[in-house]
């Protein structure tokens, strides 16, 4: 299934107003992505392959209801957004992982995810979309290790966060020399010009609707999107 004209956007955890966007699996391949397409509107969904914390799931009595629920569904775990949220709360809690030790880890899972399915010779051109939360820095981590990766990773990273973490992500992607994009230079079909997309907009932090302040930003993405040739997109 995955033809040499796929792409593939990658969606870090994410609860985002894109229609096409769940999160990535690594055994989300073996099926067709349209059938793992879900309403976002109706609240977060991320599937999960990870069997850690699957395990961790299961053991979590309410936790792991609503993943152990949907399980079934291929071969894909899910997660609701409150459950993603207490994942987080428990490893950093009592299990004393930092916030950059855990975005190192869920950026360079992606990349690792994606060099595992696709080969930078054959899918080269990665656009990392990166919002202003910590999902925005897992695409950031995610687009470094794609460069080290041998891919050619861009980042679109409009609405920046003035913290020393995020910042010091910036410098590190800006002394490799990849390219930070604007919304106003990226192309209207992305399909054309990026083999995978990396969504990071929003993970389990978002909530409502898209403010007005934000809206031209994600309006263009949605409309980017929503104008992707359809067989051109692995969604991920
Ligand atoms: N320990 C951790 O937390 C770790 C988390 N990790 C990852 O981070 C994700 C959670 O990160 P997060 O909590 O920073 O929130 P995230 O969803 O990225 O964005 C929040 C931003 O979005 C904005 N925003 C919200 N709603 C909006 C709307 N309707 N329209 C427009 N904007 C809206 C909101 O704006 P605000 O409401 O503050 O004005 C804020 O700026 C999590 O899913 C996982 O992937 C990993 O790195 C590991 C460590």
């Amino acid at each position: 299934m995955l033809g040499k004209s796929r792409r593939m956007i990658c969606s870090l955890l994410t609860q985002t107003p894109l229609h096409l966007a769940y999160y990535w699996s690594s055994s989300i391949y073996k099926t067709k992505p349209s059938t793992h397409l879900h309403n976002f509107s109706s609240g977060f969904l991320g599937p999960i392959s990870s069997p850690a914390i699957r395990a961790f799931c299961s053991k979590s009595g309410e936790v792991g209801g609503m993943a152990s629920s949907l399980q079934n569904q291929g071969s894909i775990s899910y997660l609701t957004q409150r459950e993603a949220a207490e994942i987080d709360e428990t490893l950093m809690g009592p299990l004393g992982f930092s916030v950059d030790q855990l975005m190192e880890l869920a950026g360079l899972s992606v990349a690792t995810s994606i060099a595992e399915v696709y080969k930078p010779s054959e899918y080269n051109r990665v656009l990392a979309i990166c919002g202003p939360g910590n999902n925005g820095g897992d695409g950031l981590v995610a687009a470094r290790h794609l460069y080290h990766f041998g891919y050619k990773p861009f980042v679109c990273y409009p609405k920046r966060t003035p913290k020393p973490l995020y910042s010091g992500l910036v410098t590190q992607l800006e002394s490799l020399s990849v390219p930070f994009l604007s919304v106003d230079e990226l192309p209207v079909d992305l399909s054309k010009d990026f083999d995978i997309l990396v969504d990071a907009m929003f993970g389990f932090s978002f909530h409502g609707k898209l403010l007005d302040t934000h809206t031209i930003f994600y309006n263009s993405f949605n409309f980017m999107f929503m104008h992707m040739r359809r067989d051109a997109a692995t969604i991920l």
